[in-house]
C-alpha cells in the first residue's frame, strides 16, 4: 500500500505528479479555516505532510500517529518544534540552498530600490510630478562602493556577499555564529563584532535564522549604533527586529531608511507606521518567489520526503527522530 501524503500548500502539477509515484497524495492547495478541520481528519492516517508555514508541534502531532516525515517547502523552519517532532520519532527536512540565488537578487532590488527611491520615484513620475525643474528633491544614496555589514553569513548572506562584492564593488563586513574563511578569500569580507558591523556599515542586511537567540536582535540600542546615513534590509523573518525600534530609529531619523521584505505580522496591518514612510520600501515576504525557485524548493521537499518515507535518510533532514 503506498504512503499517505498531505500536501497542504499549491505546488507545481509536475512536483504532485513527483510524489503521486510513490505516494497516496490528498490536496489541499492552501489551508484555509474553513479546510483545516478536514486536514485534522485526514491527517489520523497520513505517513507525511509537505507544504509551507504550517505550524507542528506536539498539539498537531497528536492528532498524526502515523507521521513518519514533516517536509517544509522553505529554508526557515521556525514553525517546526524539532524537540516534540524528533520524540515522535518523525523526520522534518526543509529545503536550503536553492532558493539562495534567488533571495540574494531580491535583496540587492530592496538595496537599490531603497536606496535610490525607486517606489517613491515610480509614483513620481506616474503621478505627472515630473517638471523640467527637477533636482534634489528625487537624489538618493550610492550603493556602489559602500560597505555592506552582513548579520548571519549562511547561504544567502554568502549570496548577497558575492553580488555586493564582484558587482557592486562594496566592502563586506559580517557577524556570524562562526567564522566563515570561504567568504572572507572570496569577497574578502571581514569577521567582526556585532557593534562593529553596526557602526562601521552604510547598509545592514539581517539574515539569520529566527530562533530564541535571533529573535529582537535588532532593537534599540542596535539601531542606535548605526550611522545616521545607513539603511537596514530584512530579509529574514520580521520578529528577528523590535519593529518598534526600527520605527523609533527611522521616525527620530536615527537611520537612513529601510527595505523589508519580513514583518512581524504577515500580511502586516495597514495601519503600521512603516507603510506610510517614504524612507521605507516594503514587499509582502517575496524572496524566494519566482517560478523557477519555487518550483526548486518544492520539488527539493518533495524529494526529501519521499525519501524519508521509502526508509532513507532526506538530503536535508533537521532532526535527529528518535527509534530511527
Ligand atoms: N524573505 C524570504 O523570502 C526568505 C527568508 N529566509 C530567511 O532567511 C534565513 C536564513 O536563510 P539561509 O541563509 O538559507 O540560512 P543559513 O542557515 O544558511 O544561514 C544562516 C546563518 O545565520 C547564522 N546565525 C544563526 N544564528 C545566529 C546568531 N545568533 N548570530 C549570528 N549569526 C547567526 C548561522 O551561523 C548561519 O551562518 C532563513 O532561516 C529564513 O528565516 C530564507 C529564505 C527566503
Ligand atoms: O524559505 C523561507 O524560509 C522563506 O521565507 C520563503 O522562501
Amino acid at each position: 500500500m503506498k504512503p499517505k501524503v498531505l500536501v497542504y500548500s499549491k505546488v507545481d502539477p509536475k512536483v504532485l505528479d513527483f510524489v503521486k509515484q510513490t505516494c497516496e497524495v490528498v490536496y489541499f492547495e492552501g489551508l484555509e479555516e474553513e479546510t483545516f478541520p478536514t486536514f485534522l481528519h485526514e491527517l489520523k492516517d497520513a505517513h507525511g505532510i509537505l507544504g509551507a508555514g504550517l505550524k507542528v508541534d506536539d498539539d498537531l502531532l497528536k492528532n498524526a500517529p502515523q507521521l513518519k516525515v514533516v517536509s517544509n517547502i522553505s529554508v526557515g523552519y521556525e514553525n517546526l518544534h524539532l524537540p516534540a517532532i524528533s520524540a515522535r520519532g518523525v523526520m522534518a527536512t526543509n529545503t536550503p540552498g536553492v532558493l539562495n540565488d534567488t533571495v540574494a537578487d531580491l535583496i540587492m532590488g530592496l538595496m537599490l530600490s531603497t536606496a535610490r527611491r525607486l517606489p517613491e520615484l515610480d509614483q513620481f513620475v506616474k503621478t505627472g510630478q515630473w517638471d523640467s525643474n527637477l533636482g534634489e528633491q528625487y537624489f538618493g544614496l550610492d550603493i556602489h562602493q559602500k560597505v555592506l555589514g552582513i548579520i548571519g553569513m549562511g547561504g544567502i548572506g554568502s549570496a548577497v556577499a558575492k553580488r555586493a562584492h564582484h558587482g557592486f564593488d562594496m566592502e563586506i563586513l559580517y557577524h556570524n555564529r562562526s567564522r566563515k574563511p570561504d567568504a572572507e578569500e572570496k569577497y574578502a569580507a571581514s569577521y567582526c563584532t556585532m557593534e562593529e558591523l553596526l557602526q562601521n556599515s552604510d547598509f545592514v542586511l539581517l539574515m539569520t535564522p529566527l530562533t530564541p537567540e535571533t529573535e529582537k536582535l535588532m532593537g534599540e540600542k542596535e539601531f542606535s549604533l548605526m550611522k545616521k546615513s545607513a539603511i537596514f534590509i530584512n530579509s529574514s523573518r520580521g520578529k528577528t527586529v523590535d519593529e518598534e525600534a526600527l520605527i523609533q530609529a527611522l521616525q527620530t531619523g536615527e537611520i537612513y531608511g529601510a527595505g523589508l521584505d519580513v514583518f512581524v505580522n504577515e500580511p502586516v496591518e495597514v495601519d503600521n507606521p512603516l507603510l506610510s514612510m517614504k524612507n521605507v520600501v516594503t514587499l509582502p515576504h517575496i524572496g524566494s518567489a519566482t517560478y523557477e525557485t519555487r518550483y526548486k524548493m518544492a520539488m527539493s521537499a518533495a524529494t526529501n520526503l519521499v525519501a524519508g518515507l521509502k526508509g532513507e535518510t532526506p538530503t536535508n533532514l533537521l532532526n535527529k527522530p528518535v527509534n530511527i
